[in-house]
């Protein structure tokens, strides 16, 4: 297996502050690594030092195989962290022309490419100042992808979006992964967009990699259907191997959402009675909860990771 990024027994001070305090952590190349943990944990730390802007007290960081920070590797990345940036007063095309003559990476083909890749095509000669922040971050994911880089860092990439523009965002980044031969990492306090983005996803705690899983297997397994039915024992029946008790009158399904239908119609033909029927999707939040440990040991704020 090749690996994106490789950190191994990374330590960063800051003074008496231990960002990173012997961070070990391989991020396989290809898909969306999300990356979890209170303020604090040392997320953004590595981030910098995968972006050779800060160099590591102790430990190495590899991107794809290559020591993070040299010239070789600083090409294969991108990166945009929270909402970026530019000069309100230049179009959406000529930041990524700036963008591409400090770099000395394309031409103007690939400008183009990537303003309609965002769904930008319309505004590309509108000025960045008069974006929303759902534009600014679509310019923002074009600048991190348009110079190729097979690794790109997303740091709380929806942040400040309305609902409508973080469902956007979300299918975009998950669309450019699967397109773009791409890979990849998310930092986000957002739990939900951890789970519903990201394919594996490791949780920070003081520095250190607290857990680390694909993030089915972090959230106890697929979504299940779960009934709320009577008889639960005629319900179980009819499920078969599919089924297990949840409470005195409630059964939780192992079918797929396609099967639904199906499931509901032999459900009612055997007599059984449903009040309700709800997808109980993987519990990622006590997933993060169990990795930080009890509260006197957890750091940050929690009410953010909501
Ligand atoms: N330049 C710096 N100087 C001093 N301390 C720093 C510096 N950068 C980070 N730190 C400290 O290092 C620790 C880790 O910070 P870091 O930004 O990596 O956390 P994070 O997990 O990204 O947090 P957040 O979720 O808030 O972005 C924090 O205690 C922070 O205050």
């Amino acid at each position: 297996m090749s690996f994106a990024l490789e950190a191994e027994s990374l330590v960063k001070t800051y003074g008496a502050v231990r960002a990173l305090d012997g961070l070990s952590l391989r991020i396989p190349a290809g898909g969306v690594f999300g990356v979890l943990g209170p303020n604090g944990a040392g997320k953004s730390t590595l981030f910098r030092i995968a972006l050779g802007l800060v160099r590591p007290t102790s430990g190495t960081a590899r991107l794809f195989g290559v020591p993070a920070g040299q010239t070789s590797s600083l090409r294969r990345v991108g990166a945009m962290i929270e909402t970026p940036r530019y000069p309100p007063y230049l179009t959406a095309r000529d930041v990524l022309r700036m963008l591409a003559m400090e770099s000395g990476a394309v031409g103007s083909a690939d400008v183009n490419y990537w303003l309609e890749r965002v769904g930008l095509g319309g505004a590309a000669d509108r000025k960045a100042g008069t974006f929303s922040v759902g534009m600014k971050q679509r310019l923002g994911l074009a600048a991190a992808f348009f110079t190729r880089p097979e690794l790109v860092i997303l740091d709380e990439p929806t942040s400040g979006m309305d609902p409508a523009g973080i469902q956007e965002i979300r299918a975009l980044i998950r669309d450019l992964a699967a397109k773009e031969g791409v890979t990849i990492i998310l930092a986000s306090h957002q739990l939900d967009e951890v789970r519903r983005v990201c394919d594996r996803v490791a949780i920070f705690s003081k520095g250190k990699l607290a857990a680390e899983g694909d993030v089915e297997a972090l959230t106890g397994g697929k979504p299940r259907l779960r009934l709320t039915v009577s008889p639960a024992d005629k319900a179980l029946a009819v499920l078969g191997a599919k089924g297990q008790p949840d409470g005195a009158n409630a059964v939780l399904a192992d079918v797929l959402r396609a099967e639904t239908p199906a499931l509901i119609r032999a459900l009612v033909e055997a007599g059984v009675e449903i009040t309700e029927a709800r997808w109980r999707e993987g519990d990622l939040e006590s997933a993060y909860l169990g990795a930080l440990g009890p509260p006197d040991q957890k750091n940050g704020d929690l009410a953010n990771a909501r």
